[in-house]
């Protein structure tokens, strides 16, 4: 397939890149970028990208694809499906699915199906514990071979620092990242909503910033003995801002993760009994977001995940102490981060390319992630002016647990290549 793209606004954070000019790939490649291009042979495909952002293609490296055994949320496919909409063309799965991914052969499942079946790349994350019970280590060699590209407990945090720490001498050692869902189980004492006057009003049990905050020092403190990178997922409260600000002053291997819903919503926002304002960690105070809204603008927070998290409507339809944690969040992401921050002018155009695609790739060590001559054709299209009503009921994903149903935004994925395929184009 050959595919010329014209007139975009190429951004390239690897080598600082902003300025207008065509595309030219070929054989999932890019051969030529920059300036007009007029290609030897008729290219197969010509898309007109006037006043479209250009971007390496988006990275997303926190979803839930549930499968296996929760494929009535959502599978493979679906997920894969919703993720190219969404304008990724790498997801990773986190492995809190039945079973727990915590061994090669299950891996390599979900890496021979995505093969197989999906339009984008899936890459599965391993599990730290064995069924993520906290009490033995996973094959974590085993999955390595199998071609993980992290270790993650996410869903939990490791609360055994013994275990958690012998796992981060392991990853040090294969220079792999551990992906740190940060809550104190004890703390977290059944919560469901932030603590604070909105819990109190609703007689909901509360989840304070330190549930957080204690698992983020600890997890800095031992990503510092043990050599290991460490990549904290959907940081939430300003505290955990401050302490990876402190971690990169001291130049230690530690990046910081935001999920849209955190930098658009507050507790402010909840609709009493409205269980899509329901996850984890939950929507914080207006203090915390301005903290995550500084954090992303100065690059101390490097990536913006969606925690993509779709459950069926029945287990969202229970009470909200009952209901499990979680919002969808692929199809979403794009169109929140160009309203809430390229707009708003917290991030620069720039600065989206990094943390949605460089920056995760930079963390996962792919060579993906970049627009230059030789690199992977993976390449996504934005209409940043594009205005519409976001529509639960379009989604690709099996899940429509979304509290943005209804909400204007800014901001339309209008196509995803991935290795030179155009795997979705809006009509
Ligand atoms: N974030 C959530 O609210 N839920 C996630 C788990 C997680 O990412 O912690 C899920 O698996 O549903
Ligand atoms: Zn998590």
């Amino acid at each position: 397939m050959k595919i010329l793209i014209q007139k975009g606004r190429i951004l390239n954070p690897s080598d600082q890149r902003d300025e207008v000019g065509d595309i030219y790939m070929e054989d999932g490649v890019i051969q030529e970028i920059g300036g007009t291009i007029t290609p030897e042979e008729t290219p197969d495909k010509v898309i007109f990208a006037e006043g479209c952002y250009v971007m390496p293609g988006l990275i997303d490296l926190h979803v839930h694809l549930r499968d296996p055994g929760l494929t009535h949320k959502e599978d493979i496919v679906t997920g894969a499906k919703a993720a190219a909409r969404g304008g990724f063309t790498t997801i990773l799965a986190m492995p809190n699915t039945k079973p727990v991914i915590d061994c090669a052969d299950r891996v390599q499942y979900v890496h021979n199906k995505a093969k197989e079946l999906a339009p984008v790349h899936v890459l599965q994350i391993g599990a730290v514990t064995k069924q993520q019970k906290g009490e033995e280590l996973a094959d974590i060699e085993g999955m390595i071979q199998a071609g993980i590209p992290a270790i993650s407990e996410d869903g939990k945090s490791v609360m055994n620092m013994k275990l958690y720490r012998e796992a981060m001498e392991i990853a040090a050692k294969h220079d792999l990242p551990v992906f740190a869902h940060c809550e104190d189980q004890n703390m977290v004492n059944g919560g469901c909503v932030n603590e604070d006057k909105h819990s109190k009003e609703l007689g909901l049990p509360g989840i304070s910033n330190a549930v957080e905050d204690v698992i983020v020092a600890r997890d800095i403190v031992l990503a510092k003995e043990t050599g290991a990178r460490l990549h904290l997922c959907h940081c939430s409260t300003k505290d955990s801002v401050r302490m990876i600000q402190l971690a990169k002053e001291e130049k230690l291997p530690v990046t910081g993760e935001v999920c849209p819903h955190h930098f658009t919503l507050t507790s402010d926002d909840m609709v009493a009994g409205d269980t899509n304002y329901k996850m984890n960690p939950p929507l914080r105070t207006e203090a915390d977001k301005e903290a995550l809204l500084k954090g992303l603008k100065e690059d101390i927070l490097d990536v913006i995940s969606t925690d993509h998290a779709p459950h069926s409507r029945e287990e969202k339809q229970q009470p909200m102490t009952k209901a499990p944690f979680g919002i969808v969040g692929l199809e979403t992401a794009v169109a929140l981060t160009v309203t809430e921050l390229v707009d708003k002018g917290v991030i620069t155009p720039l600065q989206m390319a990094e943390k949605m695609s460089y920056n995760p790739a930079q963390i996962i060590g792919s060579d993906r992630g970049r627009l230059e001559v030789g690199s992977p054709a993976d390449v996504t299209i934005i209409d940043p002016e594009a205005e519409y009503v976001i529509d639960s009921m379009s989604f690709l994903s099996k899940g429509k647990n979304t509290p943005f149903d209804g909400r204007k935004v800014k901001g339309l994925v209008k196509a995803t290549i991935c290795d030179g395929e155009v795997v979705y184009q809006q009509d």
